[in-house]
């Protein structure tokens, strides 16, 4: 087990070797390296933003796993960043509900054209049966509410446990959650994951306060909470707690609840659901820097109306997790209380859970393959940037659901190898579906009468391409900031800038484990921040930014060639543009396990 709340590095003064050896698993159970050859590949099970996802066989223990292979968009950029914060928190995590990493396998190249190229690498996790998104997409699944309290209850456990032990998931979302045929749920996807810097949440305190600056270019839009969909950049662990909400709803209604085509129209859904917020329901909203120019006609929360077939324990949990004020949002410890635990009927054991036929993305599209023709291939959409023609338009649908332009889609995983949407689909004849059922609950109702759904672009850019505009590390010019403010008045007039890769927005931070730590782990939190990291050359750009030009068919000299061209228009010093030139301050090679 991982460490008490009492043993975090930051609280105490703990350096975090300490912290690490505190943490760490028993070294068998992560066993180092081994090689492709080690297994038999038995097929392709998706396709995310790192790369392809297979089902494998150890030749030597004969398991089944999952064989995730870290795709190199760029090659010159080394090991994607992303991909080493991932590995680094899975090989320190324990719990039953949270996705253990076995080994990393390496593939070399055989080929002698070939013998210069980086070798391929592959995390290999234990193989799970189903993501929740696909499981929901099942039609063959009727999920009951003992199953669905079954399977929150085990989010909630992973989720106070990585709380507990100071990490935010940061992309919680039904997709990152895996489920097996022992009824066992992981939380899955550390992409976006870190080390939170506060102290752990306390039963009754909800995520408490955070005193620092985190990236607000976090979680996919249809599960991002409203505090940072408002630039709240002092957010707390009551972002993953949002998530959970979201997830907890789409279990019962079988659907994504909050699916905004945009991130204005993501806010828009969400106050029609929760109300609008005020003083007394977000207190402090007006302050935050997304909030400028934001007027919400005064609406009461519709959340009871919409779930009210659920009953009023799945509403009065429902409420505690999608409370706007994030302050006052439950969390893990005290949902793990809750007395819709309690209520009939009681969660079912994971072991007396029904077995499921397989569903991940590619049985996804062999599920909607039975129902209407998958969607054109995109011809080059911005991944990371909502349509945005949907604008504040997101319609509430009669069972508590919601339909926008993203609904609309067919939700297969798109041919651009994401699961998230192309931005265009929906312009391209796919017909809706016929509106959903609303009388039933999901497990009582035909799953095929459903809207299809696709998640959003994940990571998401926030409408104004900027954020923390008002402390003191807004080095952009003052014109700069200008178009901020008058763009965060136009929300929903057109597409959002780009954020500036590896501007400030960029939280490359991953925690620094490694006995090589030392030095760093006992200055203040305040020199890890944001800034520092942004200055180094190696910073990754947001995940979005390059999974985005692999989208727009950005080979790597494209991107190359234009990442020169601006820095070479660009009227900033290297040090505004997130850059800091190699030759000036090379850094030591170890430094990337330290951001
Ligand atoms: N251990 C596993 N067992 C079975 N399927 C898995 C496993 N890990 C991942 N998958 C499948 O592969 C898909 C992509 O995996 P994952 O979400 O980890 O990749 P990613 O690159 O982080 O994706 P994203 O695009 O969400 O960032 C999952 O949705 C799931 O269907």
């Amino acid at each position: 087990m991982m460490a008490t709340p009492q043993m975090s590095p930051q609280s105490n003064g703990v350096s975090l070797i300490a912290f690490a050896k505190e943490h760490a698993r028993p070294s068998r159970s992560f066993k180092g390296c081994s090689s492709i050859n080690d297994y038999d590949i038995l097929g392709k099970l998706g396709e995310g933003t790192f790369g392809e996802v297979h089902r494998a066989k150890s030749k030597k223990t004969g398991a089944i796993v999952a064989l995730k292979k870290i795709l190199m968009h760029n090659e010159k950029d080394g090991f994607p960043i992303t991909a080493l914060r991932e590995i680094k928190l899975l090989k320190l995590l324990s719990h039953p509900n949270i996705l253990k990493l076995e080994e990393m396998a390496v593939e070399h190249h055989t080929k002698p054209t070939d013998k210069r190229k980086r070798a391929i690498m592959y995390m290999v996790t234990p193989y799970m049966d189903h993501d929740l998104s696909g499981l929901l997409e099942n039609p063959k699944v009727k999920l009951q509410e003992s199953h669905i309290k079954c399977y929150l209850l085990q989010l909630l456990e992973g989720l106070r446990y990585l709380h507990e032990n100071q990490i935010l998931h940061r992309d919680m979302k039904a997709a990152n959650l895996l489920i097996n045929n022992k009824g066992i749920l992981q939380i899955a996807d550390f992409g976006l994951a870190r080390h939170y810097d506060e102290d752990p949440p306390k039963a009754g305190m909800g995520g408490g306060e955070a005193t620092r600056d985190y990236t607000t270019l976090v979680v996919t839009r249809w599960y991002r909470p409203p505090e940072l969909l408002l630039q709240l950049r002092k957010y707390t662990s009551a972002i993953d707690l949002w998530g959970v909400g979201c997830v907890f709803g789409e279990m019962l209604i079988g659907k994504p609840i909050l699916s905004g085509d945009s991130d204005a129209n993501q806010l828009k859904i969400i106050t029609d659901l929760v109300g609008t917020p005020n003083d007394e329901t977000m207190p402090g909203w007006r302050l935050l820097p997304g909030a400028e120019g934001l007027n919400f006609p005064p609406h009461p929360s519709t959340l009871a109306q919409r779930f009210r077939q659920y009953g009023s324990g799945a509403i009065s949990l429902l409420n505690e997790l999608l409370k706007l004020d994030w302050r006052k949002r439950i969390n893990a410890i005290d949902a793990l209380k809750h007395p819709y635990f309690r209520d009939q009927p009681l969660p079912a054991k994971p072991g007396d859970l029904p077995t499921f036929e397989d569903s991940h993305e590619l049985d996804r599209r062999k599920f909607k393959s039975q129902k209407a023709a998958p969607p054109p291939a995109p011809k080059g959409g911005t991944v990371g940037m909502g349509p945005q023609q949907g604008g504040w338009g997101g319609e509430p649908t009669v069972n508590g659901g919601y339909v926008n332009g993203d609904s609309h889609h067919n939700g297969h995983r798109h041919q651009n190898g994401s699961r998230y949407p192309p931005h265009g689909d929906h312009r391209n004849g796919v017909p809706p579906p016929p509106p959903p059922d609303g009388r039933r609950p999901a497990w009582a109702r035909p799953r095929d009468d459903r809207p299809d759904t696709r998640l959003p672009p994940r990571p998401p850019v926030n409408y104004a391409g900027y954020d923390g505009p008002r402390d003191s590390r807004d080095e952009r010019p003052p014109a700069d900031r200008e178009n901020y403010r008058s763009r965060s008045r136009d929300l929903d007039r057109g597409p959002p800038p780009r954020s500036r890769p590896g501007g400030p927005n960029v939280d490359t931070y991953i925690p620094s484990y490694g006995p090589d730590s030392g030095r760093r782990d006992d200055r203040p939190p305040r020199d890890r921040d944001d800034r520092r990291r942004r200055d180094d050359p190696r910073d990754e750009r947001p995940r979005h930014d390059s999974h985005r030009d692999r989208d727009r068919g950005l080979d790597y000299d494209d991107r190359r060639s234009r990442r020169t061209r601006s820095r070479s228009r660009s009227p900033l010093p290297d040090r505004d543009r997130g850059e800091r030139p190699r030759e000036r301050e090379p850094l030591p090679d170890r430094d990337i396990y330290r951001r």
